[in-house]
């Protein structure tokens, strides 16, 4: 996969080539760019911003600027753009599989009170445009987001995490939270590891995650219980 960021801030980024993902990108199974939007101003102040037209708080970044560059970053192909916002679409672990099966994924990192319009409206005629949000919080910019977004996608591409099989372990990969995990020491400050995680009784470990990752779920997220396709939940579930 071949991921394009472009922001005014490239060093906001480098945390992309830190740990299992700078790895991924060592190893050549993720190529990883980062475009300084102000490459595309031709002004000596280099300005990406301008005031909103019919007023209103802070300044809007400029379309010339932003068109200007995915033209150059997308050229002649049409890969899937992604613009953070916090008026997007909530994301979600169901986009961050999805996205893993593109061949590209470029993100406008919007700074000041967002990216005109236009340059979305006019991406939109080209390729796929989504504007997601992580969550109801107001950040300053979008790289945050890119850099949380990059991770949930990254990880999810064969080769990048050291054991695959955590991410079909994910929280929400079945719909429930996950339960708590444990390592040595067998006691620590006078707590110990649940007797049934030391039984070497598969079954029974594979039943005490599930009924606390039901729990864990009813507590902290009632509305994923709501969420699950029907027939997720078993009898036994349900006791719980
Ligand atoms: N993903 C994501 C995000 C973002 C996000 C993503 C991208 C950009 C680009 C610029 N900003 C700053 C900003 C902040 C607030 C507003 C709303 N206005 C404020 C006063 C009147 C309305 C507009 C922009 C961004 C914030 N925030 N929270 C998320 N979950």
């Amino acid at each position: 996969m071949r991921i394009d960021v472009i922001t005014i801030f490239p060093d906001y980024l480098a945390p992309l080539r830190e740990a299992l993902l700078g790895k991924a990108i060592d190893r050549g199974r993720i190529q990883v760019d980062v475009h300084d939007l102000r490459t595309w101003t031709h002004d000596v102040h280099k300005a990406v911003d301008d005031s909103p037209y019919g007023g209103g708080p802070g300044m809007v970044m400029k379309p010339q600027v932003w068109g200007e560059a995915l033209d150059a970053v997308c050229g002649d192909e049409a890969p899937r753009l992604v613009v953070p916002t916090p008026a997007g679409r909530p994301f979600t672990q169901r986009d961050a599989v999805r996205w893993s099966a593109e061949p590209r994924l470029v993100f406008a990192c919007g700074r000041y009170e967002g990216i005109d319009q236009r340059v979305i409206d006019d991406a939109a005629e080209r390729m796929p445009v989504e504007e997601v949000s992580l969550g109801d919080y107001v950040l300053v910019g979008g790289e945050v987001a890119v850099l949380t977004m990059v991770e949930a996608v990254a990880r999810l591409l064969p080769g990048v995490l050291g054991n695959p099989l955590s991410a079909e372990q994910d929280s929400f990969s079945d719909g429930l939270l996950e339960g708590p995990c444990y390592t040595r020491p067998e006691v620590w400050r006078g707590r110990p590891v649940p007797d049934v995680l030391r039984s070497g009784n598969h079954a029974a470990i594979d039943r005490w995650r599930r009924d606390r990752a039901l729990e864990r779920t009813w507590y902290r997220r009632p509305d994923l219980l709501a969420a699950l396709p029907e027939g997720t939940l078993t009898a036994r579930d349900r006791e719980q």
